[in-house]
Protein backbone atom coordinates (compact mmCIF):
# COMPACT_ATOMS: atom_id res chain seq x y z
CA UNK A 1 0.00 0.00 0.00
CA UNK A 2 1.74 3.10 -1.08
CA UNK A 3 1.65 6.06 1.72
CA UNK A 4 -0.53 8.29 0.14
CA UNK A 5 -3.68 5.68 0.10
CA UNK A 6 -2.13 4.85 4.24
CA UNK A 7 -3.15 8.47 5.01
CA UNK A 8 -6.25 9.36 3.24
CA UNK A 9 -8.74 8.03 5.86
CA UNK A 10 -6.95 9.42 8.48
CA UNK A 11 -6.95 12.71 6.70
CA UNK A 12 -10.33 12.61 5.54
CA UNK A 13 -11.24 12.14 9.13
CA UNK A 14 -9.24 15.71 9.99
CA UNK A 15 -10.50 17.38 6.79
CA UNK A 16 -14.45 16.46 8.29
CA UNK A 17 -13.90 18.63 10.98
CA UNK A 18 -13.89 21.26 8.84
CA UNK A 19 -16.86 21.76 6.91
CA UNK A 20 -15.64 25.03 5.50
CA UNK A 21 -13.05 23.56 3.69
CA UNK A 22 -14.62 24.33 0.32
CA UNK A 23 -14.42 27.84 0.83
CA UNK A 24 -10.76 27.91 1.12
CA UNK A 25 -10.61 25.52 -2.27
CA UNK A 26 -12.60 28.66 -3.89
CA UNK A 27 -10.45 31.13 -2.29
CA UNK A 28 -7.09 29.49 -3.81
CA UNK A 29 -8.80 28.61 -7.12
CA UNK A 30 -9.31 32.52 -7.27
CA UNK A 31 -5.78 32.95 -6.21
CA UNK A 32 -3.87 32.58 -10.00
CA UNK A 33 -6.20 35.40 -11.35
CA UNK A 34 -6.22 38.22 -8.29
CA UNK A 35 -2.65 38.16 -8.80
CA UNK A 36 -2.38 38.47 -12.51
CA UNK A 37 -4.99 41.07 -12.32
CA UNK A 38 -3.98 43.37 -9.71
CA UNK A 39 -4.68 47.09 -10.25
CA UNK A 40 -6.55 45.81 -13.83
CA UNK A 41 -9.60 47.51 -14.90
CA UNK A 42 -13.26 45.36 -15.44
CA UNK A 43 -15.90 46.79 -17.30
CA UNK A 44 -19.37 45.00 -15.70
CA UNK A 45 -22.78 45.99 -18.00
CA UNK A 46 -25.79 45.29 -15.26
CA UNK A 47 -29.02 44.51 -17.98
CA UNK A 48 -32.31 45.82 -17.32
CA UNK A 49 -33.66 42.14 -18.00
CA UNK A 50 -31.02 40.90 -15.26
CA UNK A 51 -32.36 43.15 -12.40
CA UNK A 52 -35.23 41.25 -11.54
CA UNK A 53 -35.07 41.29 -7.90
CA UNK A 54 -34.19 43.37 -4.78
CA UNK A 55 -31.56 40.22 -3.44
CA UNK A 56 -30.03 40.07 -7.11
CA UNK A 57 -29.22 43.86 -6.48
CA UNK A 58 -27.85 43.33 -3.71
CA UNK A 59 -25.67 40.11 -4.25
CA UNK A 60 -24.61 42.24 -7.46
CA UNK A 61 -23.21 44.85 -5.06
CA UNK A 62 -21.27 42.76 -2.98
CA UNK A 63 -19.66 41.10 -5.89
CA UNK A 64 -18.75 44.60 -7.22
CA UNK A 65 -17.39 45.97 -3.99
CA UNK A 66 -15.10 42.55 -3.49
CA UNK A 67 -13.80 43.06 -6.89
CA UNK A 68 -12.63 46.72 -5.80
CA UNK A 69 -11.50 45.12 -2.19
CA UNK A 70 -9.88 42.33 -3.94
CA UNK A 71 -7.58 45.31 -5.69
CA UNK A 72 -9.13 45.69 -8.79
CA UNK A 73 -11.22 48.79 -10.62
CA UNK A 74 -14.22 48.03 -11.22
CA UNK A 75 -16.90 50.33 -13.25
CA UNK A 76 -20.52 49.61 -13.66
CA UNK A 77 -22.60 50.71 -16.68
CA UNK A 78 -25.97 49.62 -16.36
CA UNK A 79 -28.92 49.00 -18.16
CA UNK A 80 -32.66 49.44 -17.85
CA UNK A 81 -34.75 49.09 -20.81
CA UNK A 82 -37.64 46.93 -18.87
CA UNK A 83 -37.32 49.86 -16.68
CA UNK A 84 -37.93 52.46 -19.45
CA UNK A 85 -40.89 50.48 -20.76
CA UNK A 86 -42.62 50.32 -17.94
CA UNK A 87 -42.20 54.35 -17.49
CA UNK A 88 -43.06 55.03 -21.11
CA UNK A 89 -46.39 53.27 -20.38
CA UNK A 90 -47.53 54.90 -17.39
CA UNK A 91 -46.76 57.62 -19.38
CA UNK A 92 -49.36 56.74 -22.33
CA UNK A 93 -45.91 56.83 -24.67
CA UNK A 94 -45.30 53.47 -26.72
CA UNK A 95 -41.66 51.41 -26.80
CA UNK A 96 -40.70 50.15 -30.26
CA UNK A 97 -37.38 48.34 -30.86
CA UNK A 98 -35.95 48.21 -34.54
CA UNK A 99 -32.83 45.76 -34.59
CA UNK A 100 -32.41 45.60 -30.98
CA UNK A 101 -32.47 49.13 -30.33
CA UNK A 102 -35.12 51.76 -29.01
CA UNK A 103 -36.42 54.23 -31.63
CA UNK A 104 -36.25 57.53 -29.44
CA UNK A 105 -37.95 60.27 -30.59
CA UNK A 106 -37.57 63.41 -28.46
CA UNK A 107 -40.33 62.93 -26.11
CA UNK A 108 -39.06 58.97 -25.55
CA UNK A 109 -35.28 60.68 -24.53
CA UNK A 110 -36.45 62.54 -21.32
CA UNK A 111 -38.04 59.31 -20.17
CA UNK A 112 -34.68 57.14 -20.97
CA UNK A 113 -33.25 59.99 -19.20
CA UNK A 114 -35.32 60.43 -16.33
CA UNK A 115 -35.50 56.33 -15.71
CA UNK A 116 -31.72 55.57 -15.97
CA UNK A 117 -30.13 58.59 -14.73
CA UNK A 118 -32.41 59.23 -12.29
CA UNK A 119 -33.64 55.84 -11.13
CA UNK A 120 -31.89 52.86 -12.24
CA UNK A 121 -28.32 54.40 -11.50
CA UNK A 122 -29.43 56.16 -8.00
CA UNK A 123 -30.70 52.93 -6.78
CA UNK A 124 -27.23 50.71 -7.76
CA UNK A 125 -25.14 53.50 -6.06
CA UNK A 126 -27.85 53.60 -3.25
CA UNK A 127 -26.72 49.61 -2.84
CA UNK A 128 -23.19 50.02 -3.60
CA UNK A 129 -23.09 52.96 -0.82
CA UNK A 130 -24.51 51.11 1.81
CA UNK A 131 -20.90 49.65 2.15
CA UNK A 132 -18.76 52.42 2.03
CA UNK A 133 -18.58 55.85 0.32
CA UNK A 134 -17.56 54.12 -3.04
CA UNK A 135 -19.84 54.78 -6.09
CA UNK A 136 -20.33 58.00 -7.62
CA UNK A 137 -23.33 57.99 -10.74
CA UNK A 138 -22.59 59.86 -13.77
CA UNK A 139 -23.62 59.76 -17.19
CA UNK A 140 -21.89 59.85 -20.75
CA UNK A 141 -22.66 63.52 -20.79
CA UNK A 142 -20.29 64.44 -17.61
CA UNK A 143 -17.48 65.93 -17.98
CA UNK A 144 -17.94 64.71 -22.16
CA UNK A 145 -17.35 60.94 -21.05
CA UNK A 146 -19.33 59.72 -24.05
CA UNK A 147 -20.00 61.94 -27.38
CA UNK A 148 -22.54 60.26 -29.95
CA UNK A 149 -23.73 60.74 -33.63
CA UNK A 150 -26.59 59.41 -34.57
CA UNK A 151 -26.76 55.63 -35.61
CA UNK A 152 -29.26 54.27 -38.10
CA UNK A 153 -30.57 50.34 -37.83
CA UNK A 154 -29.42 48.08 -39.84
CA UNK A 155 -33.00 45.73 -41.47
CA UNK A 156 -31.72 43.72 -43.95
CA UNK A 157 -29.38 45.59 -44.87
CA UNK A 158 -30.72 48.83 -45.06
CA UNK A 159 -29.90 51.93 -42.76
CA UNK A 160 -33.52 52.63 -40.53
CA UNK A 161 -34.02 55.96 -38.90
CA UNK A 162 -34.48 55.01 -35.34
CA UNK A 163 -34.73 58.74 -34.15
CA UNK A 164 -32.02 60.08 -31.26
CA UNK A 165 -30.20 56.74 -30.93
CA UNK A 166 -26.43 57.61 -30.77
CA UNK A 167 -23.10 54.96 -31.88
CA UNK A 168 -20.67 56.21 -29.68
CA UNK A 169 -18.13 58.98 -31.33
CA UNK A 170 -15.75 59.66 -28.44
CA UNK A 171 -14.94 58.51 -25.09
CA UNK A 172 -13.02 60.65 -22.76
CA UNK A 173 -11.86 58.39 -19.74
CA UNK A 174 -10.58 61.17 -17.50
CA UNK A 175 -13.33 61.42 -14.89
CA UNK A 176 -13.60 58.01 -15.15
CA UNK A 177 -10.11 57.56 -14.07
CA UNK A 178 -10.06 59.96 -11.32
CA UNK A 179 -12.99 58.84 -9.92
CA UNK A 180 -11.00 54.57 -10.34
CA UNK A 181 -7.76 56.65 -9.10
CA UNK A 182 -9.62 57.89 -5.84
CA UNK A 183 -11.26 54.38 -5.43
CA UNK A 184 -14.31 55.04 -6.73
CA UNK A 185 -16.63 52.77 -8.46
CA UNK A 186 -17.83 54.65 -11.14
CA UNK A 187 -21.29 54.01 -12.02
CA UNK A 188 -22.62 54.88 -15.50
CA UNK A 189 -25.37 55.39 -17.27
CA UNK A 190 -25.70 55.11 -21.34
CA UNK A 191 -26.26 58.35 -22.47
CA UNK A 192 -23.94 60.80 -24.28
CA UNK A 193 -23.43 64.60 -25.34
CA UNK A 194 -24.15 64.69 -29.55
CA UNK A 195 -20.71 65.24 -31.21
CA UNK A 196 -22.31 68.17 -33.00
CA UNK A 197 -21.44 70.96 -31.54
CA UNK A 198 -24.53 72.89 -32.66
CA UNK A 199 -26.87 70.21 -31.40
CA UNK A 200 -24.99 69.48 -27.95
CA UNK A 201 -25.44 73.42 -27.95
CA UNK A 202 -29.11 73.11 -27.96
CA UNK A 203 -28.34 70.03 -25.40
CA UNK A 204 -28.76 67.24 -27.68
CA UNK A 205 -28.23 64.14 -26.38
CA UNK A 206 -28.30 60.45 -27.23
CA UNK A 207 -29.83 57.31 -26.07
CA UNK A 208 -26.96 54.62 -26.25
CA UNK A 209 -27.81 50.98 -25.86
CA UNK A 210 -26.33 49.97 -22.73
CA UNK A 211 -24.33 47.06 -24.17
CA UNK A 212 -22.59 48.97 -27.11
CA UNK A 213 -21.45 52.18 -24.21
CA UNK A 214 -20.02 49.25 -21.61
CA UNK A 215 -17.80 48.03 -25.10
CA UNK A 216 -16.68 51.22 -25.89
CA UNK A 217 -15.77 52.34 -22.20
CA UNK A 218 -13.97 48.72 -21.92
CA UNK A 219 -11.78 49.92 -25.15
CA UNK A 220 -11.60 52.79 -24.38
CA UNK A 221 -10.37 52.68 -20.74
CA UNK A 222 -8.23 49.48 -21.84
CA UNK A 223 -10.09 47.38 -19.48
CA UNK A 224 -8.92 43.55 -18.90
CA UNK A 225 -11.69 42.10 -18.98
CA UNK A 226 -15.99 43.32 -20.44
CA UNK A 227 -18.80 41.03 -18.42
CA UNK A 228 -22.19 41.42 -19.61
CA UNK A 229 -24.75 40.62 -17.47
CA UNK A 230 -28.28 39.72 -19.12
CA UNK A 231 -31.20 37.30 -18.83
CA UNK A 232 -29.72 34.37 -20.26
CA UNK A 233 -27.29 31.84 -19.74
CA UNK A 234 -25.42 33.04 -22.44
CA UNK A 235 -25.24 33.53 -26.26
CA UNK A 236 -27.58 30.75 -27.63
CA UNK A 237 -26.19 28.44 -30.86
CA UNK A 238 -29.66 28.18 -31.90
CA UNK A 239 -31.99 30.51 -30.15
CA UNK A 240 -35.59 30.29 -29.49
CA UNK A 241 -35.19 26.55 -30.84
CA UNK A 242 -32.45 25.44 -27.91
CA UNK A 243 -30.79 26.46 -24.58
CA UNK A 244 -27.64 25.26 -26.19
CA UNK A 245 -24.84 27.71 -24.98
CA UNK A 246 -21.99 28.62 -27.04
CA UNK A 247 -18.97 28.46 -24.18
CA UNK A 248 -16.09 30.35 -26.02
CA UNK A 249 -15.67 31.27 -29.41
CA UNK A 250 -12.68 33.92 -31.47
CA UNK A 251 -13.95 36.96 -32.87
CA UNK A 252 -13.54 36.04 -36.13
CA UNK A 253 -15.97 33.28 -35.48
CA UNK A 254 -18.13 35.60 -33.75
CA UNK A 255 -18.09 38.46 -36.52
CA UNK A 256 -19.52 35.39 -38.95
CA UNK A 257 -22.30 34.57 -36.45
CA UNK A 258 -23.60 38.62 -35.88
CA UNK A 259 -25.79 38.72 -38.98
CA UNK A 260 -28.05 35.85 -38.11
CA UNK A 261 -28.19 37.05 -34.20
CA UNK A 262 -31.73 38.90 -33.08
CA UNK A 263 -33.10 41.43 -30.79
CA UNK A 264 -31.02 42.40 -28.04
CA UNK A 265 -28.42 39.60 -28.65
CA UNK A 266 -27.29 42.14 -31.85
CA UNK A 267 -25.80 45.14 -28.86
CA UNK A 268 -24.34 42.65 -26.60
CA UNK A 269 -22.21 40.53 -29.28
CA UNK A 270 -21.15 43.49 -31.12
CA UNK A 271 -20.07 45.13 -28.18
CA UNK A 272 -18.20 42.42 -27.46
CA UNK A 273 -16.83 42.15 -30.45
CA UNK A 274 -15.96 45.53 -30.72
CA UNK A 275 -14.27 45.15 -27.08
CA UNK A 276 -12.10 42.37 -27.82
CA UNK A 277 -11.43 44.16 -31.45
CA UNK A 278 -10.13 47.19 -29.06
CA UNK A 279 -7.60 45.37 -26.98
CA UNK A 280 -9.84 43.99 -23.80
CA UNK A 281 -8.51 40.88 -23.32
CA UNK A 282 -12.19 38.71 -22.75
CA UNK A 283 -15.57 39.91 -23.27
CA UNK A 284 -18.36 37.80 -21.52
CA UNK A 285 -21.96 37.37 -21.22
CA UNK A 286 -22.85 36.05 -18.25
CA UNK A 287 -26.68 34.65 -16.85
CA UNK A 288 -27.27 37.77 -14.23
CA UNK A 289 -30.10 36.03 -12.79
CA UNK A 290 -27.84 34.06 -10.80
CA UNK A 291 -27.14 35.22 -7.97
CA UNK A 292 -22.94 36.07 -7.52
CA UNK A 293 -22.76 35.55 -11.43
CA UNK A 294 -19.68 38.12 -11.27
CA UNK A 295 -17.71 36.25 -8.49
CA UNK A 296 -18.64 33.00 -9.84
CA UNK A 297 -17.65 33.82 -13.67
CA UNK A 298 -14.82 35.54 -12.79
CA UNK A 299 -12.87 33.81 -9.67
CA UNK A 300 -13.66 29.98 -10.62
CA UNK A 301 -12.52 27.77 -13.17
CA UNK A 302 -15.03 26.96 -14.77
CA UNK A 303 -16.73 29.90 -16.96
CA UNK A 304 -20.89 30.18 -16.42
CA UNK A 305 -21.76 32.33 -19.81
CA UNK A 306 -20.13 33.08 -23.36
CA UNK A 307 -16.78 34.20 -23.51
CA UNK A 308 -15.23 36.07 -26.39
CA UNK A 309 -11.67 35.78 -27.05
CA UNK A 310 -9.30 37.58 -29.43
CA UNK A 311 -8.50 35.64 -32.85
CA UNK A 312 -5.23 33.73 -32.05
CA UNK A 313 -1.97 35.42 -32.94
CA UNK A 314 0.05 33.85 -35.51
CA UNK A 315 3.41 32.91 -33.83
CA UNK A 316 6.05 35.87 -34.30
CA UNK A 317 8.76 34.23 -36.64
CA UNK A 318 6.36 31.69 -37.82
CA UNK A 319 6.54 31.47 -41.80
CA UNK A 320 4.58 33.74 -44.10
N1 LIG B 1 -28.84 33.74 -29.67
C1 LIG B 1 -29.42 34.21 -28.56
N2 LIG B 1 -29.05 33.70 -27.35
C2 LIG B 1 -29.61 34.17 -26.21
N3 LIG B 1 -30.56 35.15 -26.16
C3 LIG B 1 -30.97 35.70 -27.34
C4 LIG B 1 -30.40 35.25 -28.57
N4 LIG B 1 -30.97 35.99 -29.55
C5 LIG B 1 -31.81 36.84 -28.97
N5 LIG B 1 -31.83 36.68 -27.63
C6 LIG B 1 -32.64 37.49 -26.71
O1 LIG B 1 -31.82 38.53 -26.15
C7 LIG B 1 -32.29 38.80 -24.83
C8 LIG B 1 -31.23 39.57 -24.03
O2 LIG B 1 -31.13 40.90 -24.50
P1 LIG B 1 -31.92 42.10 -23.76
O3 LIG B 1 -33.35 41.75 -23.65
O4 LIG B 1 -31.57 43.35 -24.47
O5 LIG B 1 -31.29 42.05 -22.29
P2 LIG B 1 -30.59 43.11 -21.34
O6 LIG B 1 -31.65 43.91 -20.68
O7 LIG B 1 -29.82 42.25 -20.38
O8 LIG B 1 -29.65 43.97 -22.18
C9 LIG B 1 -32.63 37.43 -24.31
O9 LIG B 1 -33.54 37.49 -23.23
C10 LIG B 1 -33.24 36.74 -25.52
O10 LIG B 1 -34.62 36.94 -25.53
C1 LIG C 1 -30.84 52.65 -27.95
C2 LIG C 1 -31.36 51.77 -26.86
O1 LIG C 1 -31.97 50.76 -27.14
N1 LIG C 1 -31.14 52.14 -25.60
C3 LIG C 1 -31.56 51.42 -24.45
C4 LIG C 1 -30.81 51.92 -23.25
C5 LIG C 1 -30.99 51.06 -22.02
C6 LIG C 1 -30.44 49.67 -22.23
O2 LIG C 1 -29.65 49.37 -23.11
O3 LIG C 1 -30.90 48.79 -21.28
P1 LIG C 1 -30.74 47.18 -21.29
O4 LIG C 1 -29.29 46.91 -21.23
O5 LIG C 1 -31.48 46.78 -20.06
O6 LIG C 1 -31.36 46.64 -22.55
C7 LIG C 1 -33.10 51.60 -24.24
O7 LIG C 1 -33.61 52.67 -24.50
O8 LIG C 1 -33.73 50.64 -23.78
Amino acid sequence: MSLLTDLTPTLLAAERKHMALPKADVLVEALPWLVRNQGKTVVIKFGGNAMVDQGLKAAFAQDILFLRQAGLKPVVVHGGGPQISRQLERVGLESEFTAGLRVTTDETMDVVRMVLAGQVQRELVGLLNEHGPHAVGITGEDARLMTAAKAYAQVDGRPVDIGRVGEVAGVDTGVVQDLLDNGRIPVISSIARSDDAKDAAEGGVFNVNADTAAASLAAALGAEMLLILTDVEGLYADWPHSEDVIPKLTAGELERLIPTLASGMIPKMRGCLNAVNGGVSTARVIDGRVRHSVLLEIFSDDGIGTMVVPDEQPFEGAAA
